[in-house]
């Protein structure tokens, strides 16, 4: 029996070794540390300290060098019982400290008891034991042997025991998974069954995967068969899903298609990642998943019916986690949501196809066309069974009338239409077909009828039902009947027009030349048409457009074409002509037509033509060609007298050279100062004094030399070139009368004549201000002489010109009087200042009663409006007699003097007597 001390801070430690000393039969002690291990043995005097080394304060070694420091307790043995077993610097420190055995921690209970057995033996052989020692040691042994076996057993069930905790966790980690599983099945199954759309469907299955299944990351990813094999994650949830978005994925044969996503695409099995530290498959994400503490993954196939949507995707950060009964219910939840995803996808293509279904019964119902259909039944005669309400809009039958009937019922009695045949032949082979039919309404009234007839076919291929749908063409057909002559005729004669005339001289002219035949072409055109319509209106000169017509289409025979290309010109083509006579007795029949009287809004008047005729291939062997030749020979036919007509003769041309030489020339002298004006005096009959002049016109031409207005005014007006010519003309003359101011002569005025188009011309009274006011010359000096077609074509607007011309101060003539249509009414509402004779009527006023009687008419007149007379051109003695008598105001003509340069009409009157008019001035 020994008294040993156990020095340890921890009490476990302490309880061991006191049990073992215990059991062995020795009487043991406790320290906590060195210190107090210190009193004990200086107060009990123990033979063994078994010491721990690392202690709080006093530590092992501290507390041997103390103990060995004390010669009273110096020779106590120690045993160091430490689990800090760096063997050098122990074994050292122990050796020097003279510690006489090392016991490591966790140490064998039977080494601890033998170890002190042999250290007590030790100590007991240099102080000889008191007792026993055999039985001492047998009964060590014994106890040694037992307490080995007690060990062992202890040990085994420790061992049994941590084995079955281990199986209770796995097998609880494992039902728990499970359960998860089964739980996050049953949610996503309710809400499967209630889902409407697809998104959200795997919106929410990921959610339930990661609450309820308590999974760290759950995506589903569609696959998609486009070129790249995109695999798109539509549907995301758990920590660092947003993650998933900067990956690409794919199911195809190429980078993003070689991690298990693809592969489970691939495959359409399930691909587990059971370690993603390690797993080869696992890309760039691992990083990303092992940075949050993902363990494992299961990608598992969204497969239904051999298709395969995408995959689903469960990261978790459980290390052995997706075990064969897990994966089993992961794999049916994965089945169930590919079963979702079909249903619904078929849903939305059904819903699809009854939109499209409910959209085309509407578009029948409310189509503008009628829409029919009919059994393809030829025994009961292919009955309707279906119309839409358009139908009865058409044709005014109502469904219960015509269903059960065959749809010749809208064809009546009008059997003769090419396309029935056709539309009979399409229903007999079963084909499509387009037709246009003359149908026949309830009314009876007739309707053109696009009919396109479509067939429609069984299962089996056979021709089960026919649909036609119908067009109502009668507007459209009325229309291009309307549009056709609009394009072909004119609209205000309803004759044919330029495009039809070409049409038909190209047709005749290929007939001709088959024939070898000829064709006439007639061109009319009415003289003087520009005189009646400027004096009596457009509506009147219309009216003479289509009384002209009408007469020029009775005269011709059927076969014939009249046509109207404009203004007053008229065509006739002759074709199939034999003979130039032939041509010859219609132009004279077209224009003993022309000229009959005829009767227009009241007035009664005469009008003739002018006609020329070209003929081929004679004159021309193009269209252009002939009617420029019938052009030409109607201008000689005008030029030599009107009222005629002329074949064409190519010496012809040559005159119409001449026209355009005069034209371009005419241009040319307004820009090269080749114009002048000479002044014709104007004679007062009372005293014989010049009292003013006619400005008139002269072309200084550079080779033909002086040109006559009448060669060349009516061509100025023909082509427009008179608004600048008379611009030209106001101008000069007001510089004429400033110049003669400046010399002295203020007394006289200058008339200048104005043409009917200078007249309508809008600014004509902004002309003649500005020409005054540039001269300076008092406005009541310049008069204007106008004709009566110049303010007849719009008596109202030139009684606006009048009065605005009064305004400013200019008097106004109105020349050619009586040789118009000049309504009297107008006459004394145009504030006209003197009228002009013309001197058609003075030539043979001494000769003919009638001009005797005009003259004296207009002189009477004039005077009543309080107006001057003016008689022109004046050219004997007689003449003036009679006009003096009859007391006309003022004189013109050849027997006072011509119209003269502005020099010598200066002289003349400065020279104040010079004027023959002694018997005159006698007279008076
Ligand atoms: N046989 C004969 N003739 C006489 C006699 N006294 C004058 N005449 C001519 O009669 C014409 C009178 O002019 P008109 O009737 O206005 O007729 C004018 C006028 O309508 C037009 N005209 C002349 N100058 C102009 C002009 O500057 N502007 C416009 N728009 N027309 C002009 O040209 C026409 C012809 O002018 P003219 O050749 O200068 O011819 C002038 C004149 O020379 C006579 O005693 N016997």
């Amino acid at each position: 029996m020994a008294k040993i001390l156990v020095i340890d801070d921890h009490a476990v430690n302490r309880e061991l070794i006191v049990a073992l000393a215990g059991y062995e039969g020795h009487e043991a002690l406790e320290a906590g540390d060195g210190a107090e291990g210190l009193a004990i043995v200086r107060a009990q005097r123990p033979q063994l300290v078994i010491c721990d080394i690392l202690m709080p304060n006093v530590d092992g070694y501290e507390f041997v060098r103390r103990l060995r420091a004390d010669p009273e307790i110096a020779h106590t043995r120690v045993i160091f019982h430490t689990a800090n077993y760096h063997e050098r610097e122990v074994r050292h420190l122990a050796g020097i400290l003279g510690v006489s055995r090392i016991l490591v921690k966790p140490c064998d209970p039977e080494v601890i008891v033998r170890t002190i057995a042999e250290v007590l033996a030790e100590a007991a052989r240099e102080n000889p034991p008191a007792s026993d020692a055999e039985f001492e040691r047998e009964h060590l042994r014994v106890l040694t042997d037992k307490l080995a076996a007690k060990a062992e057993e202890l040990e085994r069930r420790a061992e049994d025991l941590a084995s079955e905790v281990e199986t209770r966790k796995l097998a609880e980690a494992q039902l728990r998974r499970v359960l998860r599983a089964r739980k996050v099945m049953a949610e996503c199954n309710r809400t499967l069954v209630r889902a409407t759309d697809e998104r959200r469907l795997l919106a929410d299955v990921c959610r339930f995967l990661v609450e309820l299944g308590n999974y760290g990351i759950a995506w589903v990813s569609l696959a998609w068969h486009d070129a790249d094999c995109t695999v798109e994650t539509v549907a995301a949830a758990g920590e660092g899903a947003a993650l998933l978005k900067s990956f690409r994925f794919s199911w195809g044969d190429n980078a993003c298609g070689n991690g298990p996503v693809g592969e489970a695409v691939r495959t359409r099995e399930a691909q587990i990642v059971r370690d993603i530290a390690t797993d080869p498959r696992v890309g760039r994400w691992r990083e990303a998943a092992l940075g949050r503490g993902y363990q494992a993954a299961a990608v598992l196939p969204l497969v239904f019916e051999h298709e395969t949507f995408g995959v689903l995707c469960i990261v978790t950060r459980e290390k052995e986690a997706f075990d064969a009964d897990e994966l089993e219910l992961l794999g049916e939840l994965a089945d169930d949501i590919a079963y979702g995803i079909h249903t619904l996808r078929a849903r939305v293509v059904q819903q699809r196809t009854e939109e499209t279904l409910r959209l085309r019964n509407r578009a029948i119902d409310e189509s503008i066309n009628a829409i029919v259909i009919s059994a393809a039944d030829r025994e009961a005669d292919n009955p309707v069974l279906y119309v839409n309400p358009a139908f009865t809009l058409m044709t005014g039958y109502a469904p219960e009338e015509i269903i059960g009937r065959n749809t010749r019922l809208l064809i009546g009695n009008d059997w003769d239409q090419p396309d029935i045949e056709r539309l009979r032949e399409a229903v007999r082979r079963g084909r499509d077909a387009r037709v246009v039919l003359r149908c026949y309404r309830k009314d009876g009234s007739l309707f053109w009828n696009e009919v396109s007839l479509a067939s429609m076919h069984d299962p089996s291929g056979r021709v089960s039902h026919f649909i036609s749908i119908f067009n109502d063409l009668t507007d459209r057909k009325r229309y291009e009947a309307e549009l056709e002559q609009q394009a072909n005729h004119d609209a205000l004669t309803g004759l044919a027009n330029r495009n039809l005339l070409n049409d038909r001289l190209q047709q005749a002219m290929i007939r001709a030349q088959r024939n070898a035949g000829a064709v006439a072409v007639m061109l009319l055109d009415i003289d003087r048409f520009k005189l009646i319509n400027d004096s009596l209106g457009h509506a009147v000169g219309d009216e003479l457009i289509c009384e002209v017509g009408r007469r020029l289409a009775a005269c011709v025979r059927q076969g014939d074409t009249v046509a109207r290309l404009g203004g007053d010109e008229f065509m006739i083509v002759m074709p199939e002509l034999w003979a130039e006579s032939d041509a010859a007795s219609l132009a004279a029949k077209v224009l003993q037509a022309v000229s009959a009287p005829m009767r227009l809004s009241g007035h009664e008047m005469v009008v003739t033509g002018s006609l020329g005729v070209a003929l081929y291939p004679r004159d021309g062997e193009s269209a252009a060609a002939l009617v420029k030749n019938a052009d030409v020979a109607m201008y000689r036919a005008k030029e030599q007298g009107r009222n005629d007509f002329r074949f064409y003769a190519p010496e012809m041309n040559a005159r119409m050279l001449e026209r355009l030489e005069l034209e371009n020339g005419l241009r040319r002298a307004l820009e090269q100062d080749e114009l002048e004006l000479h002044y014709q005096p104007k004679v007062e009959l009372a005293n014989g004094r010049v009292v003013g002049a006619e400005a008139l016109i002269r072309w200084r031409h550079p080779v033909l030399g002086m040109v006559s207005p009448a060669d060349f005014i009516p061509l100025a007006e023909e082509t427009g070139l008179i608004v600048p010519i008379g611009e030209w003309v106001i101008n000069t003359a007001c510089r004429q009368l400033k110049a003669w101011r400046e010399e002295g002569l203020t007394g006289v005025s200058v008339a200048v004549n104005v043409s009917a188009r200078q007249f309508q011309q809008e600014d004509l009274v902004g002309v003649l201000g500005e020409a005054l006011r540039a001269s300076e010359v008092p406005a009541r000096q310049l008069h204007l002489e106008v004709t009566e077609s110049g303010v007849m074509s719009n008596p109202e607007r030139t009684i606006v010109i009048l009065r605005t011309l009064k305004d400013i101060g200019v008097l106004v003539s109105l020349d050619d009087f009586g040789t118009g249509y000049s309504s009297l009414n107008y006459l004394k509402r145009f504030l006209i200042d003197s009228v002009k004779i013309d001197q058609s009527f003075v030539a043979d006023l001494t000769t003919s009663s009638e001009d005797a009687a005009i003259a004296r008419m207009v002189i009477s007149l004039a005077h009543s409006l309080n107006q001057t007379v003016v008689a022109e051109g004046v050219e004997t003695e007689a003449q003036l007699d009679f006009l003096r008598r009859h007391r006309c105001d003022e004189m013109q003509g050849f027997l006072c003097s011509r119209p003269i340069p502005a020099v010598e009409f200066a002289n003349l009157v400065r020279g104040g007597a010079c004027l023959p008019l002694p018997r005159v001035s006698r007279l008076h």
